[in-house]
């Protein structure tokens, strides 16, 4: 899970709180409206008053003082417009006598402190004074002046009034409010909230249910529902997840089986071809008849004996044995005798030169050859006289042989001369050639070529070379 690193998180407020913040801007806002239009209402009220309260005085004065004019009681007149004077929201009292012959007579009586104002109201009256019933007399006129100080004196108690009750609804409207939305969505917010922070995959199928009545359809009802139907359809698809892995993974088992299987079908089929690859490998360079190398695998093994030898300035012997009259042996004995006799010169061949690294062929009917490789022209010379020896020593009748009374066998021998011969077929027309000489010079020896072509004779007592 992703998780916002806490400097980059916003400060929270809670939604409770915001509404609360909004409800009491708009409470101030409302309050300065309202407490501007009360205020304004309370000064046309409190102008209303102070007018009633001068027309009441000026009712009640009217008469008294028409009769101190008419009479000329001019202390009773001075008393009354005294009294006048001392009613709170009068400011100054004007009383203009008026005579047909004479000059208006000004009496005026001033608050201490007032101030003639455009706002206060002023009411001024005639007064009639009633000589006979029916009959009235104008005296004078009677002015009074409205003191603006009280004015404001009782508009300020009335703001404040109309403040402190405006603010304290405003307060309760905001708490009330609070209260509500905390009751009503505030809580409810929190539990989504939280039920939503302690989802994982295990607890998808714990739906959400709010405290509340289940009757309540709103928006709060209609985010539960979109909650628990996501939480269902997420539950569904990681069902359906599990269960495709579950068969993938069976699958991908049962697969893995088949290729294993398979594999270990081809591995045992290329065995048995390499098997019979080798064994027939083998059979193409194998003699049927003596189990030697055949001329095939002789003339791949020369080859490379021969490229070693002169990489190396490792000597190599090549050695050509013949069986002596062997035709007569055949003539003889007959020809299975013959490849019985052939079996057992091999066989002693074989013995003789049984180091690692030496070859013994058979390259044609009764024809050997033998490669020694790291071994001299002397060396090799006493490895064929141990090899006539060898064949001496199988005692094999041969009653035709002009050689000896039993098998025989003439050798020739070549050492590799790496300054001079550049081909291997070279090195084996020595050998062959020695061969010949020992045939020619009596068989049953071993002839070395050389120039001087010395041949030795063998421990069998034949003459050799
Ligand atoms: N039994 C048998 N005889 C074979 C085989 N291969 C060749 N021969 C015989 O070997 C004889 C070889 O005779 P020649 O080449 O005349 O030589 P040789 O009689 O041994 O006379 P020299 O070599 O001069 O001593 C032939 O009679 C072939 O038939 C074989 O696999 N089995």
């Amino acid at each position: 899970m992703t998780e916002i690193p806490s400097a980059q998180q916003p400060r929270s407020v809670s939604l409770g709180g915001r509404i609360v913040l909004a409800t009491l801007g708009f409470c101030l806002l409302f309050t300065l409206v309202v407490v501007g239009l009360r205020t304004w209402s309370a000064w046309q009220s409190s102008l209303a008053v102070m007018s009633g309260e001068l027309k009441l005085i000026a009712q009640v004065y009217e008469r008294t003082l028409s009769k101190s004019i008419w009479e000329m009681d001019r202390e009773s007149m001075q008393t009354h417009i005294a009294s006048v004077v001392n009613v709170p929201s009068v400011g100054q009292v004007v009383v203009t006598l008026q005579s047909a012959n004479r000059v208006p007579e000004v009496f005026r009586r001033t608050r201490e402190g007032w101030q003639m104002s455009q706002l206060a109201p002023t009411l001024q009256t005639q007064l009639d004074y009633e000589v006979f019933p029916g009959t009235k007399e104008t005296v004078g006129t009677f002015a009074l002046y409205g003191d603006e100080r009280v004015l404001w004196t009782r508009l300020r108690a009335e703001i404040a009034n109309i403040v402190i009750t405006q603010v304290a609804q405003s307060l309760l409207l905001a708490g009330l409010i609070m209260l509500l939305f905390s009751r009503l969505v505030t809580v409810h917010v929190r539990r989504i909230a939280q039920h939503l922070g302690q989802l994982t995959p295990s607890n998808l199928r714990q739906l959400l249910a709010l405290d509340r009545p289940p009757s309540r359809q709103d928006e709060l009802s209609q985010l539960v529902t979109g909650v628990n139907q996501l939480q269902s359809n997420l539950s569904d698809y990681l069902e359906r997840q599990q269960r495709d892995e579950k068969e993938l993974v069976a699958h991908r088992d049962h697969l893995a089986d088949l290729v294993r299987e398979r594999t270990t079908e081809l591995e045992n089929t290329n065995t048995r071809l390499e098997d019979a690859n080798a064994l027939l490998d083998g059979l193409a360079r194998t003699d049927p008849l003596t189990g030697l190398a055949n001329r095939r695998h002789f003339d791949e093994i020369k080859q490379i004996e021969f490229r070693r030898a002169l990489r190396t300035g490792q000597p190599l012997s090549l050695l050509v044995c013949d069986i002596d009259f062997f035709k007569r042996y055949n003539d003889r004995y007959g020809h299975a005798a013959g490849d019985q006799c052939l079996r057992a010169v091999a066989e002693a061949m074989q013995t003789t030169c049984s180091r690692a690294g030496d070859l013994v062929a058979r390259i044609g009917g009764e024809e050997f050859a033998i490669l020694l490789p790291g071994i001299d022209a002397a060396h090799g010379a006493e490895l064929a006289a141990h090899l006539c020896q060898a064949v001496a020593a199988l005692a094999i009748p041969h009653q035709d042989s002009e050689a000896a009374a039993h098998v025989t066998i003439s050798v020739g021998l070549a050492q590799l001369d790496a300054a001079q011969v550049e081909r291997f077929d070279t090195l084996f027309d020595q050998a062959d050639k020695a061969l010949y000489q020992a045939k020619s010079q009596g068989r049953n020896q071993v002839v070395v070529h050389s120039p001087a072509a010395i041949a030795l004779q063998s421990d069998t007592g034949s003459n050799h070379g």
